[in-house]
């Protein structure tokens, strides 16, 4: 095996990336184009794998094969997908694309790497600010205007309203979760585009948002007692949000029937009864006297109940319903980003494969489950009968798609200048993904995804108004090549890094014609808080780090922008990620605190857990929680600006210990499966045996955390690196059951993923803005570089 043959230099791929990474260059270190240098020019070393797994190398061309188009050089694998999978019959010639594409690189990024340059200058001047008041009273008023000289915290113009156009319903009108997912997993991919409609039965039977006392545990096959509570469940719900009339429950229904195009209960009593509004009743199938299912509705959101009385679950049923479909993934994120790993370009193919079967319908997965071959395709519209029978009623059986591109400081050698130079992902991103969704635009797929002609593509990690309008233009520029009407490409600004919050009305001023959402990636924007203030003293424990000033400020803020804006029935305001998969219940409790806040959509992990929060849009009507906000004062800016800071004297060194070594436990648990597996989202059991959601935001919260305690010597160096290995143990005993897991205990001086974990910690001051991308790429292309076999 040649794994850990290579220098000893953890990151190097080659010498050159060795360098970037020196101790003795940090001024290499601390700057946004440290990523684009850890790829340096390596035509020579450059391999072109085959496609079929993220995980599985096989070396086809050891010269590192490219093909010279235009002024540049593309990866004849990308450059071969390009042409064969992505542009026949969208009428753009291949040649004309990479010729649009070389343009715009050669026009745009050098202002790409400008704009880099100022994030770091001015981190750089904060930097200075803070130490140079190092012991003094923290001066809000002083800082305040600080950033403002700066040019950190901007003036606002005028009152102004968007006026993005060709929405779909699903982002204009219909307010409901919004599944993220790494593109790169087929199976996963699917299944989201497809979490549209879950079983609401399912959902609840199967997590832990119904308690299993009284027996009504979940093990050991199918338990009666427990469908009883799931029906108790159903019925509170439906009493709730779609009551019955004359005081009646869902819980006294036995069978349903339509009668004069309306919906006729009868109870267990005999009495017959309808819904209270009319309006609930949306469509049926089989006959009118006893119908195989009934569609409902409630807040633009529909429920397929479907009845069966010999089926296992309809049996127990009192109206003999056995299974609940509920519209539940309103909209689904096929993430390019942070929940993936893709470093080279093969991987990128990968990831733009899946995209491009996803717009063209052809999009299929295999694989093993329950001891069956199971083949996962998109799933078709749902067809109803209208109420007076006569018609049809259509639904969309699939979520609509967006698709999330990376930020502006990755660059990839997928794609070089003529002279070696690695290019801006997000510039190719643009490119593929948006081409890819012609076949969508034009209605050559299988499926519509957008009806209304849109291509909706999520932009993170931006900072500030000017990076916005940067990316407006890249898109502007898009259009024109491919022959797009202007504005076919939709923006949603992911609100995740504090200069894009603290001038948000600005950002969306700048997309103000695209924009589709705004969404608090809160996940990114703590690590960016982190990094930001990490001049200005030891950030709080753990147990406190939700609990501090800027955090509901932020989120309130971002709502208060978006309203004002006019986004309110035209784009969404969108919460951040529940990243508990395991924690349905608790889900269900605290997650219906983002739509009273004022967002008509929120992040979920799973299909299963958007099943459940869509009972939270069913609850409450956000168009009127919205309404009710625009007359609010908007959110303190000056509770934005506080550091989430403490006096060291707080953090005694007994809870500092087990804050260090959670963190380094999930720190670990995540990075060596991204490192030796290619995995980019992994749910990572916590100290306490709780499975979390973990990707790369989680991860600049933890690495930055500690690189902060570390900084201000709350924890030494060996205290890390201790309690790394001791959490190593704890991993390794986790993933045990993995047969393709490698253990790290016994191979810390030479293992990538272990050395990896550390050094995102160790260089985290120096990274710039706290991203995690520089060590993690580094890392996995030597993984890759050195396990080929
Ligand atoms: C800060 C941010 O940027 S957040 C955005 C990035 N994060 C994400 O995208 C999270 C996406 N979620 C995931 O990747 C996964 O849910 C994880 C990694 C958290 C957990 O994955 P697993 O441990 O495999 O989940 P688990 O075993 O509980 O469930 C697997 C089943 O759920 C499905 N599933 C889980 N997550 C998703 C998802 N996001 N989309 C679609 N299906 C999913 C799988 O398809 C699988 O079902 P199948 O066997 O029928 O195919
Ligand atoms: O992208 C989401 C986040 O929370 O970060
Ligand atoms: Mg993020």
């Amino acid at each position: 095996m040649l794994r850990h043959k290579v220098c000893r230099g953890i990151f190097g791929i080659s010498q050159g990336s060795i360098a970037t990474y020196s101790p003795t260059c940090p001024q290499l270190l601390h700057s946004n184009l440290a990523i684009k240098s850890l790829y340096p020019k390596r035509s020579a070393q450059t391999r072109q794998f085959s496609h079929t797994t993220t995980n599985k190398m096989t070396l086809q061309d050891p010269k590192g094969d490219y093909v010279n188009v235009a002024s540049l050089r593309v990866n004849r694998g990308l450059y071969q997908f390009v042409e064969n999978e992505v542009a026949p019959n969208t009428g753009v010639d291949v040649a004309h694309f990479w010729e649009c594409l070389s343009n715009v690189v050669s026009k745009m990024a050098p202002r790409n790497e400008e704009l880099l340059k100022k994030r770091d200058s001015l981190q750089k001047q904060i930097d200075e600010w803070h130490l140079a008041r190092k012991g003094q009273e923290y001066d809000a008023a002083e800082y305040k205007q600080y950033l403002m000289d700066i040019g950190y915290l901007l003036p606002e113009g005028e009152a102004f309203k968007v006026t993005t156009s060709n929405v779909d319903p699903e982002i204009a009108s219909i307010a409901g979760p919004q599944l993220v997912v790494p593109i790169n997993n087929a199976r996963y991919a699917l299944n989201a585009c497809n979490g549209r409609w879950q079983s609401l039965f399912d959902g609840l039977y199967g997590t832990n948002a119904v308690s299993e006392t009284g027996g009504a545990q979940k093990a050991g096959g199918f338990n009666p007692r427990r469908a009883l509570k799931v029906f108790e469940w159903v019925d509170n719900l439906l009493d709730e949000v779609m009551p019955l009339a004359d005081g009646a429950s869902w819980a006294q229904t036995k069978a349903f029937s339509v009668e004069s195009e309306k919906l006729c209960i009868e109870l267990t009593d005999g009495k017959k009864v309808a819904p209270k509004e009319d309006s609930v009743f949306a469509g049926y199938l089989g006959d009118a006297a006893k119908p195989t299912s009934v569609l409902i509705k409630n807040n633009n959101l529909h429920m397929e109940l479907k009845f069966n009385a010999d089926g296992a679950v309809g049996a127990e049923h009192h109206a003999h319903i056995n299974d609940i479909q509920i519209e539940s993934a309103i909209t689904a994120i096929m993430d390019c980003e942070d929940s993936v790993t893709a470093v080279d370009a093969e991987d990128k193919v990968a990831v733009y494969k899946n995209w491009t079967g996803l717009m063209r319908g052809t999009l299929s997965a295999s694989f093993q489950k329950g001891g069956k071959t199971l083949e996962r395709v998109q799933n078709s519209d749902r067809v109803f009968k209208s109420p007076g029978g006569s018609e049809d009623v259509s639904l969309k059986g699939r979520s609509l798609l967006l698709v999330r591109n990376v930020g502006m400081h990755m660059y990839t050698d997928a794609v070089t200048t003529a002279g070696g130079d690695d290019i801006p992902e997000g510039f190719l991103d643009a490119f593929v993904t948006i081409l890819a969704a012609i076949h969508d635009v034009k209605g050559n797929g299988k499926y519509a995804n957008s009806v209304n002609g849109s291509v909706y593509i999520v932009k993170p990690k931006q900072h500030g108004p000017e990076e916005v309008a940067f990316t407006c233009e890249l898109f502007t520029a898009v259009e024109q090549a491919l022959d797009l009407p202007k504005n076919t490409v939709k923006i949603g600004v992911m609100d995740e890094e504090r200069r894009t919050t603290i001038n948000l009305y600005e950002c969306i001023r700048e997309a103000k014609e695209r924009i589709v959402f705004i969404n608090t990636g809160f996940l990114d924007r703590m690590g960016d808080e982190i990094h930001t203030s990490i001049e200005a003293g030891p950030v709080v424990a753990l147990k406190n780090l939700r609990k501090v000033k800027w955090l509901p400020a932020y989120e309130a803020w971002n709502v208060d922008c978006g309203i004002a804006a006019g986004l309110v029935g035209t784009a969404q305001i969108g919460k951040g990620m529940w990243a508990a998969p395991d924690s349905m219940a608790e889900m269900l409790e605290q997650k219906i605190g983002h739509l009273k806040q004022g967002a008509n959509t929120s992040w979920v992990p799973s299909p299963i857990a958007a099943s459940l929060h869509v009972t939270h849009y069913h609850r409450v009507n956000v168009q009127e929680t919205q309404e009710a906000l625009k007359s609010r004062l908007r959110a303190p800016l000056d509770d934005i600006l506080t550091p989430p800071l403490t006096d060291r004297a707080d953090l005694n060194p007994e809870d500092v210990q087990k804050d260090l070594e959670a963190m380094a436990q999930s720190i670990l648990g995540y990075v060596v499966r991204w490192i030796d597996m290619g995995v980019g989202c992994s749910k990572v059991p916590d100290i306490h045996n709780i499975g979390l959601m973990e990707d790369r935001a989680t991860l600049r919260i933890s690495s930055q955390h500690l690189a902060n305690w570390l900084h201000h010597e709350i924890i030494t160096k060996d205290q890390i690196k201790s309690a790394f290995e001791k959490m190593a143990a704890v991993v390794d005993e986790q993933n045990s059951s993995d047969p393709a897991y490698k253990a790290m205990v016994g191979t810390f001086e030479d293992n990538i993923a272990f050395q990896g974990a550390l050094q995102l910690v160790f260089k985290g001051r120096e990274v710039s803005n706290g991203y995690t991308e520089p060590v993690l790429h580094a890392s996995r292309r030597k993984y890759k570089a050195t396990n080929r076999n």
